[in-house]
C-alpha cells in the first residue's frame, strides 16, 4: 500500500485588536493571533503536514513571511495550494489528527464546528478530521497558541476495470494496454517538472 505521513507545527502569539481565526473558523474572543497572514495556526500546520507528506517543501517556501503579498492573507489560500501539491503527487487524504495547545479559548465547545469547517476546506468526510484542545500545563506558553498536526495520505490508484476491459476486448500487448490507460487516466504526475515551486531564497529567512 502506497501511504505517506506528514507532520505540521505552527505557533502564533495572541494580540489585541486582531480577529481570532482557527481552522478557517472566526471565533469570538478578546484577542486574536498575530501573524504576517491571518494567523490561522491550524491551517498553517495542516498546510505544512500536507506539503511534508509529499516532500514538497513548507509553507514558508511557498509564501515567505517576508513577502508583503501575503500580509493579512486568508490562510485557506495556503491550504488550497498544499491540496494541489498532494493531488499532483497522486495522493489523497486518509485522515488527520490535530492538537491545539492554548489556555483560551477552550476548544471542546467549538471543536465540532471547527472540524466541519476543516473537513469542508479539505473536501473530505468529517470522520476523517480530529481536532483536540490541550492546556499547556507546566509550559511557558502564556500568550501563545501552538498547533501540531499529523496527516496520513494514500496513493490514488487507477481502478483496474479499464485494464480488464482492454484485456477482454482484444489480445493486446502491454504497450497497447498502457496507451489506453494513459488515454483514460493521463500520465503519472511529476511535480518537480511543473516548475511551480518558488526558488528558495535565503533572504526569506526570518
Ligand atoms: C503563513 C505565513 C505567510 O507569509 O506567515 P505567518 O502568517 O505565519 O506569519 C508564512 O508562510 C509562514 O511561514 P513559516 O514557514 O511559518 O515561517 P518561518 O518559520 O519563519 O520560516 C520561513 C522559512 O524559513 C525556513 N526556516 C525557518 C527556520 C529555520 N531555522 N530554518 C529555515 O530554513 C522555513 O523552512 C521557511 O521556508
Amino acid at each position: 500500500m502506497d501511504i505517506r505521513i506528514g507532520l505540521g507545527f505552527d505557533s502564533h502569539a495572541f494580540a489585541d485588536g486582531v480577529p481570532l481565526v482557527i481552522g478557517g473558523l472566526k471565533i469570538d474572543h478578546p484577542q486574536g493571533l498575530a501573524g504576517h497572514s491571518d494567523g490561522d495556526l491550524l491551517l498553517h500546520a495542516i498546510t505544512d503536514a500536507l506539503l511534508g507528506a509529499v516532500a514538497a517543501g513548507d509553507i514558508g517556501t511557498f509564501f515567505p513571511p517576508t513577502d508583503p503579498k501575503w500580509k493579512g492573507a486568508d490562510s485557506t489560500l495556503f491550504l488550497k495550494t498544499a491540496l494541489e501539491e498532494v493531488a499532483l503527487a497522486g495522493y489523497q487524504i486518509v485522515n488527520l489528527d490535530c492538537v491545539l495547545i492554548m489556555h483560551r479559548p477552550k476548544i471542546v465547545p467549538i471543536a465540532a464546528q471547527m472540524r466541519e469547517r476543516v473537513a469542508d476546506l479539505l473536501d473530505i468526510d468529517l470522520k476523517r478530521v480530529s481536532i483536540k484542545g490541550k492546556t499547556p500545563e507546566g509550559l511557558s506558553h502564556d500568550g501563545a497558541a501552538v498547533a501540531h498536526v499529523v496527516v496520513l495520505l494514500e496513493g490514488i490508484t487507477i481502478p483496474n476495470e479499464p485494464r480488464v476491459m482492454v484485456a477482454e476486448t482484444e489480445t493486446p500487448n502491454e504497450d497497447d494496454v498502457e496507451t489506453v490507460l494513459t488515454g483514460l487516466a493521463g500520465d503519472k504526475h511529476d511535480i518537480s517538472a511543473l516548475g511551480r515551486k518558488p526558488a528558495f531564497d535565503t533572504d526569506d529567512l526570518t
